[in-house]
């Protein structure tokens, strides 16, 4: 089977796109209010560069917060699935990191109002058209917010938070004990909607994906390149000790037109 893949992908049978943002200074990162604790932003410093602190090696000090960019989010990242055993970044069973995907098209939806919320009716909906999403799915909300490339308007951030679409409050919980995915991603800088904050359960993606021991992803990009169904996503956190998440070179397989 191995060969016949390393095969299809050789020969372009099978293509990877990445799902990923580039990590940079400028990368958007979680505004939470300022009573809590902030991420830090991305940071690159040179080592060296081909020269007196180092004549043939270029290399750079890196550091961000683990929930930066493009990025995974673990179990134990919630006080919710703070108990369950391999929670971690380090822990979690790698046999779960390649996985397929469903992809759930609502940017038309985004485009009318950006605080739009994915409803268990709309996913019922997308069933109706594409078949029952399979246990051990992602389900990705395509939003095309990844196209606002200012981080500004990509946090849309106005005097009562935050605007920025997500999981309808109900969704999390039928996604992760109705159809047993393995996790829920977004294009946005949290796996959560902006007002989540405010919602009467607050963060309930965070709240009810992690709460069932089920991951996130966030601020993905290229969902407008992936089909409905048919997608195998590769999704391995960096494996730091007790990681609550990290940033990830997401990639998707697709087979080719
Ligand atoms: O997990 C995240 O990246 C994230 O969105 C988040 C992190 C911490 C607190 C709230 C949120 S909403
Ligand atoms: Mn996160």
């Amino acid at each position: 089977m191995l060969k016949a893949f390393a095969d299809a992908l050789q020969s372009g049978a099978i293509r990877v796109i990445d799902l990923s943002q580039t990590l940079h200074a400028r990368t958007p990162i979680i505004p939470l209010p300022p009573q809590y604790g902030q991420t830090a932003p991305f940071r690159l410093e040179e080592i060296s560069n081909f020269d007196e602190r180092g004549p043939a090696w270029y290399w750079n000090n890196i550091s961000c917060g683990e929930h930066t960019g493009t990025h995974f989010d673990a179990p134990i990242h919630w006080i919710t699935g703070r108990d369950y055993p391999n929670n971690a970044t380090d822990t979690i069973d790698v046999q779960k990191l390649i996985a397929p995907a469903c992809v759930i098209d609502v940017s038309a939806e985004v485009r009318e109002s950006a605080d739009y919320l994915l409803t268990i009716e709309r996913v019922e909906q997308w069933e109706a058209e594409h078949g029952r999403i399979p246990a051990g799915s992602w389900v990705l909300m395509r939003t095309d917010w990844s196209q606002r490339t200012d981080p500004d308007a990509f946090l849309n951030v106005k005097e009562d938070g935050a605007h920025t679409p997500g999981g309808h409050p109900d969704l999390p919980n039928f996604l992760a004990r109705e159809r047993e995915v393995i996790g829920w991603g977004t294009e946005g800088v949290g796996t959560d909607a902006g007002q989540a904050y405010a919602f009467a359960q607050p963060f309930p993606c965070h709240s009810n994906m992690h709460g069932n021991n089920k991951f996130g992803l966030a601020s993905l990009v290229n969902l407008d390149k992936l089909p409905a169904t048919g997608a195998l996503l590769i999704t391995p956190p960096l494996k730091i000790r007790r990681g609550s998440g990290s940033p990830c070179r997401v990639l998707a397989l697709v087979e080719a037109a």
